[in-house]
């Protein structure tokens, strides 16, 4: 038997469904989802395993225009990103037309020494015919490999995407240990799930402003005490943030207890803290304590 093991990432324009398919094949919550664009920060990984293949899945952030120092690390990050995998995945939503970002992406990662993959994202909303009408245009876009519909939301062809996928990957010994799922630190999960919550439901501009950094962990018993604040740019965001008499950041942390519980499967105490780091996108310095 040939067994098999190397990298993958998932790119495409900014809410092509990668976090979410990413999430559906490693099934457990490792990267943060959001209907907005721009709110994968980190590059999480997730680690598949099956018995002829390691499939190390890198979850890279949407390129998109820089503006700020901040932009400009985010698109450093896709970049390095895709100059180490084996297979890159481009996600090209059904249920929307191709377009200039997909087209820029594509050619941004045709001369990479990665396998490309076409991946046509959120079957479940488009009808069979419209589907075959977008698979026929994302295969003239460029010389993929393969050409696999998915639906991250029903579960649709997932296992055929990730053994698709692992038949790309080179000839290797086993990457990873078995039990190994993801190596990201369970701090940077933490925040990711709290930024999550954060992001609920604000307003457009807010999710650029918005860092989490968790502080401390404290294990008591089946308890687990966690102290994370919560980064804002500006005193106006942070009313926003705390909401009418603190009802808003009650919500967030209720949210967000429920995801980090869910995590770590076990009890655990949230206290989040509200601070104002002006201009922090700007700041070299801060952008380092928060992990950039
Ligand atoms: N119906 C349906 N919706 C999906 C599917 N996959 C993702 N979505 C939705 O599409 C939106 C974007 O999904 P994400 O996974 O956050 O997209 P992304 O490409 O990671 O986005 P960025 O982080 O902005 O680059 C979310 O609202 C998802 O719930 C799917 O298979 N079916």
């Amino acid at each position: 038997m040939t067994y098999r093991a190397g990298f993958a990432c998932f790119v495409g324009r900014p809410n092509a469904g990668k976090s979410t398919l990413t999430n559906a094949i490693v099934g457990q919550k490792i990267a943060i989802t959001s209907n907005r664009p721009q709110t994968t920060r980190h590059v999480v990984r997730g680690v598949l395993h099956q018995p002829d293949s390691q499939l190390v899945l890198l979850d890279t952030p949407g390129l998109h225009r820089p503006r700020t120092l901040l932009g400009q690390r985010l698109n450093d990050l896709v970049r390095e990103a895709w100059s180490e995998v084996d297979v890159i995945g481009l996600c090209i939503p059904a249920d929307e037309e191709i377009g200039r970002g997909d087209r820029f992406i594509t050619g941004e990662i045709a001369g990479l020494k990665a396998t490309l993959v076409a991946v046509v994202t959120k079957t479940d909303l488009v009808s069979k015919k419209d589907l075959t009408q977008q698979l026929v245009e994302v295969s003239q876009l460029a010389d993929f490999a393969d050409v696999v519909p998915v639906s991250a939301v029903s579960g649709h062809q997932i296992d055929e995407l990730v053994s698709v996928l692992s038949g790309h990957l080179p000839e290797s010994p086993q990457l990873y240990p078995d039990d190994m799922l993801t190596d990201e630190p369970e701090q940077v999960l933490i925040a990711e799930l709290i930024r999550e919550a954060a992001l609920e439901g604000v307003r457009d501009e807010l999710p650029h402003s918005i860092a989490v950094l968790v502080e401390e962990m404290i294990p008591e018993g089946d308890l687990t005490k966690i102290y994370a604040d919560v980064y804002v740019e500006r005193s106006s965001q942070k009313a926003i943030v705390i909401g009418a008499g603190g009802s808003r950041l009650k919500q967030v942390g209720t949210q967000a207890r429920g995801a980090i519980e869910e995590l770590l499967g076990g009890r655990v105490y949230l206290d989040l803290h509200v601070r104002v780091a002006k201009d922090w996108q700007r700041d070299p310095k801060q952008l380092r304590r928060l992990g950039f």
